[in-house]
């Protein structure tokens, strides 16, 4: 039987399939050169991390596999404009739609509504889409090692720079992380929860931390609820981490996300 992660790769080489009948390269180049420069992605989660603290890319997400519906009220442009009056160094979007109740137009409007560098929150199986979330304006993409083998993650990251985007390379265990630091990319994120048993443990990011380099920049990610999760994760030598469902839980979001900072 095929877990979710396989079943999300099904259905995305279908949609990239349509898509790029539809959709030419030189579309979404002509769409690139409307977008605007680049954010620095990587760079603002440097910049804001204060001393003994995480700096912060919080999630714009209205459903997920093992959530359900997480947020009825949602409104991608409000929510983005929250998260940076509370603090958040950048943003993270969900633009699937099967599995997480996700639009293009959640990213474009988020993006649109704040001045924070925003990563496309995508299950990207082909360079084709890498494309295309330049094209949408996204500042980084997301490279889940858990979905593919290393040639295509090397080609999505060379992709991703060519362009001027980060690419957060995703692992959740040695064997991927071994993987992951291969690749040129230096934005590594370990998610706490296993994505194919939905599993969650801070003490993921704590046993994989010790295996970057300095060079690299560690975000730890899911499963994120207090400031006191926040401390322990920096005590890690992350320098961010990704925070979707605690936030998106609340009533004000803005309050929410300046508590989870005040460590
Ligand atoms: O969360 C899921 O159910 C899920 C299922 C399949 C693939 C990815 C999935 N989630 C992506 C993430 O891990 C989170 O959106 C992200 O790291 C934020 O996590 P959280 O703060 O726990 O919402």
């Amino acid at each position: 039987m095929q877990d979710i992660l396989e079943k999300i790769a099904t259905y995305k080489r279908e949609d990239v399939a349509v898509r790029r009948v539809n959709t030419t390269l030189n579309d979404l180049e002509s769409a690139i050169e409307a977008a605007g420069p680049t954010r620095g992605f990587a760079r603002a989660l440097v910049a804001n991390q204060q001393p003994g603290g995480l700096s912060l890319i919080a999630e714009i997400k209205k459903a997920s596999p093992s959530k359900g519906l997480i947020r009825e009220d949602f409104d991608p442009n409000y929510l983005a404009q929250c998260y940076e009056a509370g603090g958040a160094s950048c943003l993270s979007i969900l633009t699937d739609n099967p599995s997480f109740m996700g639009h293009e137009s959640h990213f474009q409007s988020a993006r649109g509504a704040v001045s924070l560098p925003c990563i496309r929150k995508e299950f990207l199986v082909d360079t084709w889409q890498v494309t295309e979330s330049r094209s949408l304006g996204a500042d980084a993409i997301l490279v889940i090692m858990a979905m593919i083998d290393d040639s295509l993650a090397a080609d999505l990251i060379d992709t991703a720079h060519h362009y001027g985007m980060d690419a957060l390379v995703e692992v959740h265990d040695a064997e991927e992380m071994r993987r992951a630091l291969t690749l040129k990319s230096k934005l590594i994120g370990v998610n706490n929860r296993n994505l194919r048993n939905f599993h969650v443990d801070l003490a993921v990011t704590e046993e994989l931390a010790h295996m970057v380099t300095p060079e690299h920049i560690l975000v730890a990610e899911s499963g994120i609820f207090t400031p006191f999760d926040v401390k322990r994760l920096a005590r890690t030598g992350a320098t961010a981490m990704l925070v979707g469902e605690s936030l998106m839980r609340q009533g004000d979001v803005t309050e929410a996300t300046r508590t989870l900072l005040s460590i």
